[in-house]
């Protein structure tokens, strides 16, 4: 077995018996129980289930456990005034010192420009650099989202619905940008198609557990209707 196949198989997150909850006032709201999960590098993961079930509670959670993942959070939460370069920036800001961000951001270096550039070329926004991101469409914003998780470029993505506000053609262009970018994803999806496109391992949440963890060749969309 080579050695890329050993690290491919350990496991980079662990959950055992956790309850996951929201704070609502005083008192936290028990969204997921008994919570038991292991993800392995190198994993393909979708995660389904009807709207309320518990994904994105589950995504932040996993981007809380471990070391830095790219993060695409369902609501883009992109800075209105700035540039879309500026937007892709914020992917790295935790790399550098805040003095180092500010003189990055007032005056990006030529490597910084191209870096930003290519992956807003593999986002198809590349025209749109320049403008700031109050000027873009709902999918356009999306995409920016995309660019600042890619740009951070780590091992693990982490996605809340982050293909939901584009063409069925586009989801799969960009889909396959995210998965040669980063050994492991999971990816929260309402598309249970697109799921089954890309993903070797499907998670279904129901009722406030793990209703369906398989692989996904064990499965069939069918299958997945229970969740519903
Ligand atoms: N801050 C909060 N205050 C109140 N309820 C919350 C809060 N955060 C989450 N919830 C509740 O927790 C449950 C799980 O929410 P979560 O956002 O994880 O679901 P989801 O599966 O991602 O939904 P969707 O597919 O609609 O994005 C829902 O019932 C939701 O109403």
């Amino acid at each position: 077995m080579s050695s890329v196949t050993n690290e491919q198989l350990l496991p980079i997150v662990s959950i055992e018996n956790e309850q996951l909850s929201y704070a609502s006032g005083k008192k936290a709201q028990p969204v997921l129980s008994d919570l038991n999960l292991t993800i392995q590098a190198g994993e393909r993961i979708a995660l389904v289930g009807k709207s309320g079930c518990g994904k994105s509670t589950l995504l932040r959670h996993l981007r809380s456990s471990l070391k830095e993942p790219a993060w695409c959070p369902q609501d883009p939460g992109l800075v209105p005034m700035l540039s879309v370069l500026h937007n892709i920036y914020m992917g790295k800001l935790n790399q550098y010192s805040w003095i180092t961000n500010l003189f990055h951001l007032i005056r990006p270096s030529n490597e910084i420009k191209l870096d930003i550039q290519a992956v807003a070329q593999q986002l198809e926004i590349a025209n749109l650099l320049q403008n700031s991101v109050d000027q873009l469409s709902g999918g356009q914003q999306q995409r920016v989202a995309l660019g600042r998780a890619l740009y951070q470029q780590s091992d693990v993505f982490l996605g809340d619905e982050p293909l939901s506000a584009v063409d069925e053609l586009q989801a799969k262009r960009l889909l396959d940008h995210i998965l040669s970018a980063h050994e492991t994803a999971i990816i929260a999806l309402h598309d249970v198609n697109l799921a089954f496109s890309f993903a070797t391992r499907i998670i279904g949440l129901k009722d406030g557990q793990i209703e369906i963890d398989q692989a996904t060749t064990e499965l069939t969309p069918d299958d997945l209707m229970r969740l519903y």
